[in-house]
């Protein structure tokens, strides 16, 4: 499986009709058609470019056949811009202060920071006011679940890591750093987080595999005094809890009785199942081809079956977290289904197809996405100063994020930071009226 995104400068006649002609020709071939930029719009001709996506290389090779088979049309480059836009990686660290002179050296660096470092050793408070510690998170891995890229270990999913901790930066002026572990046993992973949770204000665990997430986080959620959250686990069901809130809505559904069925019981599927029980649904069954996954739902009080078909059959939401593109048959979808096929990089049916078989919402992982949770959900939690992440918390972000969504969207834009400061302000407001402790620096 892969998931190929190519530019392409194409030049057409400017002549009406030939940018049709051109995504035409890609759509025939199953391509999917992102921006389109006019880069020229000369006398005879005009210039954009045009970024596709498509499955394989062999699906590459026709869609640019049968581009360069247009007559009057010349594909003139393709270029991989996601490649390219990694290159150096996404994150750097960088000095606030500038360092131009002897004396800023000493006041930054040494002989200056030792005052500070006794201030801090007198009274450990301190580190809150004169370190970055309580604004930096750090984003872990054992890259064991790398998207539904599978065990791809961790250095090949930094790229996710910097991702998250891009986003972290841009949406909620978080300080993310990526922290990619070579061991996979809970207690390894366990022990090596504690031993670097000096430096930060907070853990979010990433892309760790089923089952051994839950002991991980379980663990780390106790022995640790700052917060810790397994973002596919509960970033993701806070998401999806918004979209089902919201599709359900617009449907005139009440979300309460309706039944949900949840597709793969991994990490993602078993928090989503957790979440709607404890919000209310009264009816969850979930499918996996793991019994140990299933077990373990039951173990929490939902209902599993053994066929997906029979799933598809009986509820009026689906949702999927599997990592297996395609997994859900057009033909199993019910007419007026919700359906949140949510694994990335590709979803288990795709949603034109969902809605052409009778589904009245349906999206996928990129729009319900933990991306509208996570740095919200820190920036409550930091700006709080508490130790945990409760799941009323969890639930007051999911109420602000369906709350923020348009009537007849299942979820906000992501790069709204209007969003992202509304699910602060909500994960706040209930972690200072909780009882959940402060934060104790050693
Ligand atoms: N949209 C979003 O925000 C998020 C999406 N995801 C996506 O969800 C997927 C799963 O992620 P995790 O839960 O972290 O992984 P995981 O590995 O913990 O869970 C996957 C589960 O799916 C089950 N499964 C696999 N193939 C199956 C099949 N053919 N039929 C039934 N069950 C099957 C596995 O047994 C496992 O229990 C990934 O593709 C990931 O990208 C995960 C987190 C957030
Ligand atoms: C979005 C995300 O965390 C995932 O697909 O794993
Ligand atoms: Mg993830």
């Amino acid at each position: 499986m892969s998931n190929i995104i190519r530019t392409l400068m194409i030049q057409t006649p400017s002549v009406p009709g030939n940018l049709g002609r051109v995504a035409t020709a890609i759509g025939r071939v199953g391509g999917d058609i992102g921006e389109v930029e006019t880069v020229k719009v000369g006398h005879n001709y005009t210039r954009r470019s045009i970024t596709v996506q498509v499955e394989s290389e062999e699906q590459l090779e026709e869609l640019l056949d049968a581009v360069r088979s247009l007559d009057g049309i010349t594909l003139h480059t393709v270029s991989d811009e996601v490649l390219h836009a990694h290159e150096g990686g996404k994150i750097q660290m960088k000095s606030k202060m500038k360092i131009e002179t002897l004396a800023d050296l000493r006041r930054v660096y040494t002989p200056g920071v030792a005052n500070v470092c006794m201030a801090i050793k007198e009274q450990p408070e301190k580190a809150k006011i004169y370190t970055s510690i309580s604004n930096t998170v750090a984003v872990v891995t054992d890259g064991t679940a790398i998207l539904g890229l599978g065990n791809i270990g961790p250095v090949a999913g930094m790229p996710v890591m910097e991702g998250k901790a891009a986003l972290f930066d841009q949406l909620t002026n978080i300080n993310a750093i990526p922290i990619l572990l070579d061991v996979n046993s809970p207690e390894e992973i366990i022990q090596t987080v504690k031993n670097i949770s000096p430096g930060f204000g907070g853990i979010l665990l990433e892309d760790i595999g089923s089952p051994h997430c839950f002991e991980v986080e379980e663990r780390l959620k106790k022995e640790l005094d700052i917060p810790v959250m397994h973002d596919d686990q509960h970033g993701t069901a806070v998401v999806t809890l918004a979209a089902a809130i919201s599709a359900c809505r617009s449907a005139g559904v009440n979300l309460k009785q309706a039944r949900v069925g949840q597709i793969g019981l991994g990490a993602a599927g078993i928090a989503i199942c957790r979440m709607l029980m404890a919000y209310g649904v009264e009816s969850v069954v979930g499918a996996d081809k793991s019994e140990e996954a299933k077990d373990r739902l039951r173990s929490y009080g939902g209902e599993t079956v053994d066929s997906l078909e029979e799933l598809m059959e009986q509820s009026d939401i689906v949702i999927a977290t599997t990592g297996v593109p395609g997994l859900i048959k057009k033909e199993w979808v019910q007419k007026g289904q919700i359906i949140l096929a949510l694994s990335n990089p590709k979803p288990e049916i795709e949603q034109e197809d969902a809605l052409e078989a009778g589904a009245i919402y349906a999206t996928d992982g990129r729009s319900v996405n933990n991306v509208l949770g996570f740095p919200g959900i820190f920036r409550g939690v930091l700006n709080a100063g508490v130790r945990d992440i409760t799941h009323k918390m969890l639930v007051a972000a999911a109420e602000a994020i369906a709350n923020s969504t348009k009537p007849g969207d299942l979820v906000p834009h992501p790069l709204n930071v209007n969003v992202h400061e509304a699910v602060a302000e909500a994960v706040e407001r209930v972690a200072v009226q909780s009882d959940v402790k402060k934060n104790v620096y050693r």
